[in-house]
């Protein structure tokens, strides 16, 4: 991904969502994707598969598998999704059919992509249902027959369908209660690791992605503010926005006390209105009077990790 902007225009004017996202992945890697709502998670994750409204401007690229998704044709869009690259929601009852049986939905993209027949297909389903810890059984059940836990195995089944080399999962997790959300997460994290398949984690829950991803990117009003080590950038963020960022979650070992308990002080800004220099300036605790007239990039802070401060060095 190179120099990725995408602005959303509706009634409401124009919202410069994401401001020049670069980043690349290969295959295996883990990349977590965090930050407070609104910074332009879902924006990036819904722009890989061009999924997002029509007239919102996109420009830069997205190059999966050596063709750029912003420019190539449908026919071949079409052949990407799933087969490319495939996404797993949050809600996986609002993307599963309420009418169709689940073989039958986990069988659709393996038939559209594959040419297999229908009776092949939903055979591949079954074995595919086992790799995600549902029993056969299931496969004749609809989706509201079936816990939020086993729906998004569910999903991660149809993620997985057409053997993809990218798999982004939105907030995946977020709604299951903490048991099953491990479960599930350690299913991910297997399942990619055995295929070889890159890895797109979206949370606002950085523990979660610590435990999840290799690496660790943090958002703020729509840049990358930091991307590194993801144990390290959690123990020790070098951006003061990762810095509270991660504060605010519990360490492992220490369930009950958040290092931060006050949080953030402030609101992440309106996108269509942003701050001078440093977008996080006004709410930084280690302001200094440039940062609000010097716009600054990731800079890098080591070989592996990048951070967007102008004050890397010393916050190191
Ligand atoms: N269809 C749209 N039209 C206009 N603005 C939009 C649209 N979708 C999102 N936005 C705006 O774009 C910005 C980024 O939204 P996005 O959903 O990508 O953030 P996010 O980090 O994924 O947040 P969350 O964690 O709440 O899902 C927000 O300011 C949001 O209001």
């Amino acid at each position: 991904m190179d120099d990725l902007r995408i602005t959303y225009r509706g009634s409401r004017g124009e919202v410069p969502a994401v401001r020049g996202i670069s980043m690349s992945l290969e295959p295996g890697d883990t990349l977590g994707l965090a930050g407070e709502s609104g910074c332009g998670k879902s924006t990036v994750a819904g722009a890989i598969l061009r999924l997002l409204p029509r007239e919102t401007q996109v420009t830069g690229r997205i190059v999966l598998d050596g063709d750029d998704v912003l420019t190539m044709s449908f026919g071949k869009l079409r052949a990407v999704r799933w087969a490319g690259a495939s996404i797993v929601f949050q809600g996986a009852m609002h993307s599963l059919n309420p009418v169709h049986r689940i073989a039958r939905q986990i069988a659709e993209p393996i038939v559209l992509h594959e040419g297999l027949s229908s009776d092949a297909a939903e055979k591949r389903a079954v074995e595919l249902m086992a790799q995600v810890g549902l029993p056969a059984w299931r496969a004749s059940s609809y989706p509201h027959q079936l816990s939020g836990g086993q729906r998004q195995r569910v999903m991660i089944a149809m993620a997985l369908a057409c053997s993809p080399q990218l798999i982004i999962a939105d907030e995946a997790t977020t709604a299951l209660d903490v048991m099953i959300q491990a479960q599930v997460l350690a299913l991910i994290k297997r399942l990619v690791a055995e295929r070889n398949i890159a890895l797109v984690m979206i949370s606002h829950d950085l523990s979660v992605l610590a435990d999840t991803c290799d690496r660790l990117a943090v958002m703020y009003a729509g840049k990358l503010v930091e991307d590194g080590p993801s144990h390290e950038v959690f123990a020790a963020a070098r951006h003061p926005y990762a810095q509270a960022l991660s504060a605010a979650f519990p360490t492992v070992g220490d369930p009950a006390e958040r290092r931060n308990p006050h949080g953030l002080a402030g609101d992440p800004p309106d996108p269509s209105n942003l701050p001078t220099g440093c977008s996080f300036h006004p709410r930084c605790p280690v302001v200094r009077d440039d940062c609000a007239s010097t716009s600054v990039e990731l800079r890098r802070a080591r070989d592996d990790w990048r951070a967007a401060c102008l004050r890397v060095e010393e916050v190191a």
